[in-house]
């Protein structure tokens, strides 16, 4: 009799909004500050666009008898030196400064960015002497330079400003240019290049799209500024001629009546101050909205959340080394991403997966099927716009899933340690390895320099480092892939982690290395009760270190139990195509076998069984529901197979594995033996 260990439904997620926005809604309003200033600003810029409707005065004329004329019912801000209404003035005056402010940034925008986007992505000589140009603008003050100009062309605002625009051009120029650097760098631009699209099309379209948020929020603060500048040229006299209304001239008129009236000076000192600072939150604001950080936590980083109640599992997930107690165990996670034109799209369903003290398991699959988001989403550190939601993850005995990112950091690095596939790219090349240990120990354990010294040293003996008190002086470039390795092991294990999580630890590594680095995460594993994850394409790996395998396909966890018994007689049609195209070590005739047809994309995943497509045995029933993963009351053995009862799967004894052979990429899988 089969026991259901998991009922998951359809997800809910992958029938979730299209991203667009009505998403983008929701995030700027969620950024409250960015809200509250905006409607600041917004009825700032309301009022002067229709002060003409909102003000019944002109506002260059006055009659005397107002003169100096105290806030009234009349002139709700009093009237100035010649009797004229002050917030009439100031309203006028606003629009000065706003369209001011407009030509400013509209100039430095059309000069700036085209100018450096080729300059940045053309480069060579022409980069060097523009470059040194604008070094060389950049250098004089923008006032001395407007001042300079005015004297050639004559005075007027247009003029003024059209010198500031100058002068900020040059600093969009260098930021676009900045960002072009970097962005002709990416693979993306490598493959556009490729793919023949000219230089325009690459530029225009691709790069300055993915350049736009920082040159959004320069424009932002440059235009708080450029109503700076419009203030301190006019109150200078550099700016509008009297009797036209701006805030900096209205400034000046204050200052010279200071002692007959000071108040003058505080409606345009106010109207300056708070549309300056509310533009600057505006731009920090979007500043936040762009970047990953403010909105889904530090380092762009999602926590875990639980799931809601209808999607609880109710059966236990399978166990199959009972007797130990449980290190970690994960209850229907899934991940998903949105994806353009089908909204959030579930790349991982349901996962439920136990691990006990001592355990090593193996997670397999082939590329794509959701092995490394399945591991790094228990970790929290799926960035992004990815979402993770889980019924539950135990360490232990404590609920991680729901925790925020201050506490899920606590625990990363402290209870559960991570090995990634390139050890060299882990770890900073500026620094010591011994100095990158030490940091790691002393983030969680409080010990002080000396005596992280002497763990790391201690830790990088047991791991296996000759000369641990040298090579701790060591840079990486100073180790190879192995060694690196051995030193990311160390790091892991500085707080005495109960989990590993280690996601194809030896894929970069040689043969004989790849043997040394197993052996020694499953000496860990024997001296320290350590539980390990271990994903990898290599079924070679898994028979070599592995006490329990579970298989991955297209987002679910298809087989689990020991791996003995697993690769003696699968459950699940997949695992047997995994077992068949690996090579082994005895003669045979033909080509090697492989699975015919493809992984289905997530947005593709049928309602039922996920490998039907693909699968010899399939029937009717395999289609019509989703297929729980169903314990088969043997050595907590586990397949999510209509016909696991009915199937007698073939295998393949562990000893007659190429040990070197991997699980074959979803590209490499598609022909039919
Ligand atoms: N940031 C992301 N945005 C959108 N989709 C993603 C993202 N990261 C992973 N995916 C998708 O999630 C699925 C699972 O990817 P994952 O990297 O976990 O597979 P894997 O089994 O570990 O493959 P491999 O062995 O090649 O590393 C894939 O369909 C992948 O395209």
């Amino acid at each position: 009799m089969s026991e259901t260990i998991s009922g998951t439904a359809q997800s809910p997620a992958g029938r979730g909004r299209r991203p667009g926005s009505g998403r983008l809604v929701g995030r700027v309003l969620r950024q409250r500050a960015l809200v509250a200033w905006g409607a600041i600003v917004g009825v700032i810029v309301l009022a002067v666009t229709f002060a003409a409707l909102l003000s019944p005065y002109d506002p260059n004329t006055g009659t005397l008898a107002d003169s100096f004329a105290p806030p009234s019912w009349e002139h709700w801000l009093g009237a100035d030196r010649n009797g004229r209404d002050v917030l009439t003035r100031l309203l006028y005056g606003g629009q000065v400064a706003l369209l001011a402010a407009v030509e400013a940034v509209g100039i430095a925008m059309a000069v700036g960015v085209p100018a450096g986007l080729v300059i940045g992505y053309v480069g060579g000589w022409l980069d060097r002497i523009l470059m040194r140009l604008v070094d060389g603008v950049m250098s004089v003050p923008f006032l001395v330079l407007a001042i300079a100009v005015i004297a050639a062309v004559g005075r007027g605002l247009p003029n003024a400003m059209a010198v500031v625009g100058l002068v900020y051009a040059m600093s969009v120029l260098r930021l676009v240019r900045g960002e072009v650097l970097a962005a002709r760098e990416e693979l993306y631009v490598d493959g556009l290049r490729v793919s023949g699209a000219g230089a325009r099309r690459i530029l225009f379209r691709h790069i300055l799209a993915n350049i736009a948020p920082p040159i959004i929020v320069q424009a932002t603060l440059m235009f708080a500024t450029a109503i700076i500048a419009e203030a301190t040229l006019s109150y200078l006299g550099l700016g509008v001629t009297q009797p036209t209304a701006s805030w900096g001239s209205m400034l000046a008129e204050a200052q010279a009546t200071i002692r007959q009236n000071f108040f003058l000076a505080v409606p345009p000192g106010m109207a300056i101050f708070i549309t300056v600072l509310g533009i600057n939150q505006i731009g920090e604001g979007m500043r936040d909205l762009f970047s990953r950080e403010i909105t889904v936590g530090r380092l762009g980083l999602n926590v875990v959340r639980r799931a809601e109640p209808e999607r609880a599992v109710s059966e236990p997930v399978p166990s199959a080394l009972p007797e130990r107690p449980v290190a970690l165990e994960v209850r229907n996670l899934s991940v998903s991403f949105p994806q353009h034109g089908h909204g959030r799209v579930e790349v991982v369903r349901g996962v439920d997966l136990r691990l006990h003290r001592g355990e090593l398991l193996c997670l397999v699959g082939e590329s794509g099927s959701g092995k490394s988001v399945t591991a790094m989403s228990m970790l929290g550190l799926v960035a992004h716009p990815g979402l993770v939601t889980a019924s539950s993850i135990r360490l232990a005995d404590q609920e991680i899933s729901g925790l925020d990112f201050a506490a899920m950091r606590a625990i990363r690095g402290n209870r559960i340690g991570v090995v990634f596939q390139d050890p060299l790219g882990s770890l900073n090349p500026t620094f010591t390895v011994g100095n990158q240990v030490c940091e790691a120990i002393r983030e969680h354990r409080d010990v002080s320099r000396r005596q992280a010294r002497a763990l790391a040293i201690d830790l990088f003996d047991r791991v296996g480092i000759p000369n641990p008190a040298q090579r701790f002086h060591d840079y990486p470039f100073q180790f190879s892939g192995g060694m690196a390795q051995r030193v990311m092991i160390a790091m892991a294990l500085s707080c005495d982690p109960e989990v590993l999580v280690a996601d194809e630890p030896t894929t970069a590594l040689d043969v004989t290395v790849q043997k040394q680095i197993l052996r020694l995460l499953s000496d860990l594993r024997d001296e320290r009760g350590l539980a390990i994850l271990l994903i990898t394409h290599d079924l070679g790996v898994v028979a070599e270190v592995a006490d329990t395998v579970a298989t991955m396909y297209a987002g679910q966890l298809v087989e689990y139990g020991p791996v003995a018994e697993v690769f003696a007689q699968p459950r699940h049609p997949y695992t047997q195509g995994l077992l068949d195209s690996v090579p082994r070590n005895e003669a045979s005739n033909g080509p090697l076998a492989s699975i015919r047809g493809v992984v289905p994309a997530p947005v593709d995943w049928p309602i039922g069984c996920h490998f039907a497509d693909r699968c010899d045995f399939v029937e009717e029933p395999c289609r019509h529901s989703p297929v729980p993963l169903t314990g088969l009351g043997e050595s907590g053995r586990a397949a999510r197979c209509v016909r696991a009862g009915e199937l007698r799967l073939h295998g393949i004894s562990r000893d007659r594995l190429d040990t070197h052979a991997g699980v074959p990429s979803a590209a490499g899988s598609g022909t039919t033996p």
